[in-house]
């Protein structure tokens, strides 16, 4: 961890919600980052769920160099070592492995593991993690549930995802463990795949505009 290049709290700190893509075509990698970018988004979480993922993240870290690009869907260290060397400045886990939690420790970009217990909130933090990702939000207990955890671990921030939108993001960001959102809805695959970038853009602007943090 003390190889981390930039930290965690920079990460959460740079926007209030980060937009979970999806990315099939890696010709839409570029054009994405910049509609995002021109709504006011500059985290970018591109998950490893398509074979593209890479490229894609190759992409956005050599030609928008502005854009603080990250990796999602990271399970594993071969995937996280993959990440690297594409490009990306933070990984993010909807879960984590005690193999995975070890491997972000030896990584030069941070690592956000995900958890949705208390006990894994527990390994992670033993493994001096204090920034992670909590998932799938909504579905996990979601603001009651985050409130409840800051009693007992009130030195624990979170960025939630899944199930976070506009109509409930600003009741997580009002929590004080809580520094950003992340989710799907700014980028919707159907816009990406028409290329509709002003209509991401768009979304991309009510989404910062309208939080109140
Ligand atoms: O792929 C990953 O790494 C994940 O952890 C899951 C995503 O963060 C959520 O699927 C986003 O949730 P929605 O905004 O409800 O679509």
């Amino acid at each position: 961890m003390t190889n981390w290049k930039c930290s965690p709290a920079d990460i959460f700190a740079a926007g209030p919600v980060v937009p979970v893509l999806v990315i099939d075509d890696v010709e839409n990698a570029v054009p994405l980052a910049h509609a995002l970018m021109a709504g006011g988004i500059k985290v970018l979480e591109v998950t490893l769920r398509t074979p593209a993922a890479l490229d894609v993240i190759k992409r956005i870290a050599t030609e928008v160099p502005d854009a603080l690009i990250g990796a999602g869907t990271v399970t594993n260290a071969q995937q996280l070592k993959a990440v690297v060397e594409a490009g990306a400045k933070f990984a993010i886990s909807p879960g984590m492995t005690d193999d995975l939690l070890k491997a972000g420790q030896e990584c030069e970009i941070p690592l956000i593991p995900g958890i949705s217990s208390t006990s894994d909130l527990m390994k992670a933090k033993d493994a001096g993690y204090s920034y992670l990702k909590f998932f799938p939000a909504e579905a996990s207990g979601g603001v009651k549930a985050i409130k409840s955890i800051s009693g007992p671990f009130p030195d624990i921030t979170f960025c939630p995802t899944g199930g976070i939108g506009l109509g409930n993001y600003n009741d997580y960001l009002a929590l004080k463990n809580v520094k950003c959102v992340g989710g799907s809805w700014v980028a919707p695959d159907d816009a990406i795949n028409s290329g509709d970038w002003a209509r991401i853009t768009q979304l991309a602007k009510e989404a910062v505009e309208g939080a109140k943090v």
